[in-house]
């Protein structure tokens, strides 16, 4: 599913309306007719229209028009003078009062405040401002949010929580908490992060007639459960183990054995033929055979972790098809060299987490010029040591960061958060749109370090094998949610969850 920017969409309405002919008045009106499908069935007592003095004040103008001739009673408020009106939303401004309609302009607080006192109506629609936000919310616009974050009605918000921006996510001043967000047509990328996500509650694309075709390389997605399911390896009735691939896992240490463990289950409930988990040899007998699915390999080790295993690893590799190294690995110097022997003589897919992460930090110009994938799935704290980037600033632009660490050096960036947005090389970028807050918990990114692994070592490039495994990690989160909350959410939880998700996308 096509993600764009406001400046894309905004290219995107341009090329619709002066290459392809189509009036802006027709995608207005088309706009206007989702947004009344969605306020409809709440407007039994009416619906209030709170509109801002561009296109997307003029959407709610031709949806509250459209609402008036079906019967249903409708007041508008205008937060700006008619007469500043342009275009097509002073066209519909006009065909509403020639319709019968009538539109209060409001001028000051006093008259806002006064429109708004005890209206009657059983929906409230924002249509303050859309992609043509600018600048932060201040004055008359920031008091007309205020009172629709106040008051006890539903709200529905017209293309993007007024006050969100459309790009980042991020709020400029005060925006609007709505129920639900009717987006025209492609969602929006500060839609799909945080906090613009949370404020857009429930995200409604509606199609307004502007061809697929326009812009269908823009680089930015969010995969649909169909989008996810085509992804997924298929599996043919006669094959065998290793036609799906063989893991391997450099993993766990003193006291993070449980980190080994994890990320097997995440392995084996996604699909991998065969699994082996490298590990301190002194792991061995706490683990005791669990999973017994995963054959274990012991490495040499100094204080409970693995040191000095460059050779022993790399004798052990030849064969795997994929290697994740990282989770409960802890720290030591020596697995910067491991890392750095494992990329420049194999040339097998590679997925590095956690301290894997941070041993990277050293020096990630070992990563250039490695043909086979490599993922890297940093939090935003390991992004900062990567990167040099602060915490602060990643947080503000995670997108930007990801892209520009992804092709600097030539690997796949899965970045997490609550939005976890994903980074190719060549510039593409997938929002994760699944998940919730019970996965935030210890061990929840060494399972997802598992199912990575698990679909490189079928196969998947870099790129696909990290967002189709986001995207099922978070469905077997949301998942295991329904059962168990999010405060009793363990990432063990997940790991049947990964099953459930990949029998749905296989149409089971
Ligand atoms: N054909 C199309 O293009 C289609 C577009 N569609 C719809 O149009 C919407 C985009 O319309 P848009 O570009 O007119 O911008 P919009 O969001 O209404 O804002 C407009 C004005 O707000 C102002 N302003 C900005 N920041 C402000 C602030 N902080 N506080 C106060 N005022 C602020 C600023 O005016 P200024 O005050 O700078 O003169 C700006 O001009 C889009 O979201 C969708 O709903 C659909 O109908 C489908 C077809
Ligand atoms: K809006």
């Amino acid at each position: 599913m096509r993600v764009l920017t406001p400046e894309l969409m905004r290219q995107t309405d341009r090329t619709a309306i002066e290459d392809y002919g189509f009036p802006g008045l027709v995608l207005m009106e088309k706009a206007a007719m989702a947004l009344r499908d969605a306020v409809r069935p709440l407007a039994q007592g009416g619906a209030l229209f709170l509109c801002g003095s561009g296109n997307n004040g003029g959407d709610g103008l031709a949806a509250a028009r459209m609402l008036l001739l079906e019967g249903c009673p409708v007041r508008v408020a205008l937060l700006t003078s008619a007469g500043k009106l342009k275009g097509d939303a002073r066209a519909e401004y006009e065909l509403l009062l020639r319709c019968g309609g009538a539109v209060r302009e409001i001028a000051d607080e006093a008259a806002l405040a006064a429109f708004c006192a005890g209206a009657p109506e059983s929906v409230a629609v924002d249509c303050l401002l859309g992609t043509g936000l600018d600048r932060a919310v201040s004055g008359l616009y920031a008091a007309a949010i205020g009172w629709l974050n106040g008051q006890h009605r539903p709200v529905i918000a017209c293309d993007i929580p007024s006050g969100v921006d459309g790009r980042l996510g991020h709020i400029l001043g005060c925006a609007v908490r709505a129920q639900k967000t009717v987006t025209f047509h492609a969602l929006k990328s500060g839609l799909c992060l945080y906090p613009g996500r949370e404020y857009a509650g429930e995200i409604v694309v509606a199609d307004i007639g502007i061809p697929p075709q326009i812009h269908s390389d823009c680089p930015y997605e969010q995969l649909s459960f169909e989008d996810a399911a085509a992804l997924v390896p298929k599996r043919a009735r006669d094959s065998h183990k290793g036609s799906y691939g063989h893991a391997a896992l450099i993993c766990g240490s003193a006291g993070m054995a449980g980190a080994a463990r994890l990320s097997a289950g995440g392995a084996l409930r996604s699909g991998t033929g065969l699994l082996t988990l490298m590990l301190p040899g002194s792991l061995l007998p706490l683990l005791n055979g669990d999973p017994p699915e995963a054959m274990c390999l012991a490495l040499p080790e100094k204080d409970g972790r693995i040191h000095g295993a460059a050779q022993a690893a790399l004798s052990a590799l030849a064969g795997k098809s994929a290697v994740g190294i990282g989770p409960g690995l802890g720290k030591d110097c020596d697995h910067f060299s491991l890392i750095r022997h494992i990329l420049e003589q194999t040339d097998i897919p590679m997925l590095i987490d956690a301290d894997g992460l941070n041993a990277l930090a050293q020096d990630p110009d070992i990563l250039r010029g490695r043909a086979a994938p490599v993922v890297l799935t940093p939090h935003p704290g390991e992004m900062a040591r990567l990167c040099g980037w602060k915490v602060q600033d990643i947080l503000q632009d995670p997108v930007g960061c990801a892209v520009e660490f992804a092709a600097r050096w030539g690997c796949v960036v899965l970045l997490k958060g609550s939005a976890t947005v994903i980074a190719s090389p060549e510039g593409r970028v997938t929002f994760n749109a699944t998940g919730n807050p019970g996965m935030a918990a210890g061990g929840s990114g060494d399972v997802l370090s598992g199912v990575i692994t698990a679909l490189l070592g079928q196969g998947l490039g870099g790129y696909d094998a990290a967002r189709l495994g986001s995207y099922v990690h978070g469905a077997a989160g949301d998942l295991a949610a329904r059962e168990m909350g999010y405060h009793g959410l363990t990432a063990s939880d997940m790991h049947k969850g990964l099953a459930r998700v990949f029998a749905r996308l296989s149409g089971l």
